[in-house]
């Protein structure tokens, strides 16, 4: 589905700050993977999710999408393929829009001029029907401006914005970490159902070993730009927090240094 080839993204080339931020990273996501993504501060994390998205061009290697390669194109022609969340449930919504102009828009992306069109009643149920199943109240708050919500109710918002029309790839970027561990649990159980349901091809940063560990079917480990652990099958359902750490320390060698991460 995804294949990452030998991709090296080097910032600052050449200076006394040059620094190798994908050290020829290769990842292969089958459809349907929901893959999690750890590491050390500065590993490359939100590096590679940039990279796929194309928010830089990368300096060598390969990136494709069921076999497209999508090396050369730039951001807004990924959009169609790539959905994205990030940390800051603020980025991801307009807050001066209604939550229903909020969703045409991710509704009708790619579909130009009839972004202009009057919402329908077709699309309104559609939007009701979808928000229904956050389980927040929000179906009955469409016209609502964005601004008037919680942190979690923005974010559920915008993982439903980046799902509703199903994405080839789905990227989360340390979605929950802005917001309380009580929304956090509740808005990763709403990712979890979302991406079975659609049967979504997902990477998610955590910087929580535990969610890392329970979410997807699938983590991969990363270290000074490469990705140093591919933790599947049975190996992950037995793995422990404990014994993971073990294993960053013997392939990495080095203790995991990390100021966020959280280990239970
Ligand atoms: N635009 C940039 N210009 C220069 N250096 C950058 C840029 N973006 C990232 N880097 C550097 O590349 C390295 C990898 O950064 P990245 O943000 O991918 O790490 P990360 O694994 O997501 O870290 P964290 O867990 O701390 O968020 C870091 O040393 C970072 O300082």
């Amino acid at each position: 589905m995804l294949n990452v080839e030998q991709v090296m993204k080097v910032f600052n080339r050449g200076t006394i700050n040059q620094k190798i931020a994908l050290d020829k990273v290769n990842l292969e996501l089958l459809p349907n993977d929901f893959v999690t993504v750890i590491g050390s501060n500065g590993a490359g994390k939100s590096t590679l999710l940039n990279a796929i998205a194309g928010n830089f061009p990368v300096d060598s290697g390969k990136i494709s999408i069921e076999s497209a390669d999508i090396t050369g194109l730039p951001a807004h022609k990924r959009a169609d393929l790539i959905s994205r969340v990030f940390q800051d449930p603020l980025s991801g919504t307009a807050a001066s829009m209604t939550i229903e102009e909020n969703l045409i828009m991710a509704f009708r992306r790619g579909k130009g001029r009839r972004l202009r069109r009057a919402i329908g009643s077709k699309e309104r149920d559609l939007f009701r029907m979808e928000l229904e199943k956050l389980g927040l109240g929000l179906e009955n708050r469409l016209t609502n401006r964005v601004s008037l919500l919680s942190g979690g109710q923005r974010q559920a918002l915008t993982l439903l914005m980046a799902t509703l029309l199903k994405p080839k790839l789905l990227l989360l970027d340390e979605h929950t970490a802005a917001l309380d561990p009580k929304t956090a649990e509740k808005v990763l159980a709403l990712t979890a159902g979302v991406t079975e349901q659609q049967q979504l091809t997902t990477l998610m940063i955590t910087h929580n070993l535990d969610h890392a560990l329970t979410f997807g079917n699938r983590t991969i480990m990363m270290h000074e730009g490469r990705v140093i652990l591919d933790i599947k099958g049975q190996d992950r359902t037995n793995m422990t927090i404990t014994r993971l750490l073990e294993m960053f320390e013997k392939a990495s060698g080095s203790h995991i240094n990390s100021d966020r991460m959280i280990l239970a």
